[in-house]
């Protein structure tokens, strides 16, 4: 069977990371960038990641950081990957010796073929429903339709929710999902009840697919 790979994003607390790693999520994403509603600091996240077991990748989020900050962030989080949401380029974003995820903002007719070639350095690409300059987790979706293969591992974003996860995985058939707002109660607090639901609409349709 194959099994989507699930990534909760703007985690905050250390109960909401918790209960993601009970509920088998395989990746943890922190938000780094100091504007955003869901902005923890590197020390913080770091006291969270220290509780974690073995095997959950801890993703560190950034958006047009300048590469002094971004290097003392990823110093005090030590995080598995790094996650490029802004104007950052290739060469930037494998600059820090670390796997790298770039986020491309889906807000329109997007090449995603030469976004790849651009970044084919990167781990994988995060499809998000944000305009270009805007902030991520905005709990919009996006018109899937337009997602092509393009040789890199693809990581649907976007408003996503427990009512249409299990559509966008049987469409897109991404090797992962990624939610925040989905699975919030509000921004930075998430819902068990959101949390444990939204997984298991993801298990349902990779059952469904297999
Ligand atoms: O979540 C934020 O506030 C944020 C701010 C700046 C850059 C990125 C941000 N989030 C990125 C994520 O990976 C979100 O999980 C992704 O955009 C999906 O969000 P949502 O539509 O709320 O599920």
């Amino acid at each position: 069977m194959t099994r989507t790979r699930i990534k909760f994003c703007g985690i905050r607390r250390k109960q909401d990371a918790e209960l993601a790693v009970d509920l088998g999520v395989d990746a943890l994403g922190f938000v780094l960038v100091p504007r955003s509603k869901r902005y923890i600091d590197p020390g913080r996240a770091a006291v969270i990641r220290a509780g974690l077991p073995p095997f959950v990748t801890v993703v560190a989020l950034f958006m047009d950081a300048d590469a002094g900050e971004v290097q003392t962030a990823i110093d005090a989080l030590r995080p598995d990957v790094v996650q490029f949401h802004g104007r950052e380029d290739a060469a930037f974003c494998a600059s820090f010796g670390l796997p790298y995820i770039k986020a491309v903002a889906m807000s329109g007719p997007t090449d995603l073929s030469r976004t790849a070639r651009q970044f084919r350095s990167a781990q994988a690409l995060l499809l998000d429903a944000h305009a270009p300059g805007a902030m991520g987790g905005s709990g919009k979706t996006f018109d899937w339709s337009c997602i092509k293969p393009v040789g890199l591992p693809l990581v649907l974003a976007g408003g996503l929710t427990a009512d249409n996860v299990g559509r966008a995985v049987r469409t897109v058939r991404p090797y992962a999902v990624d939610v925040s707002s989905g699975i919030e109660r509000r921004p930075g607090v998430k819902d068990p009840e959101r949390m444990r639901a939204f997984v298991r609409a993801v298990r349902r349709a990779d059952g469904a697919r297999r």
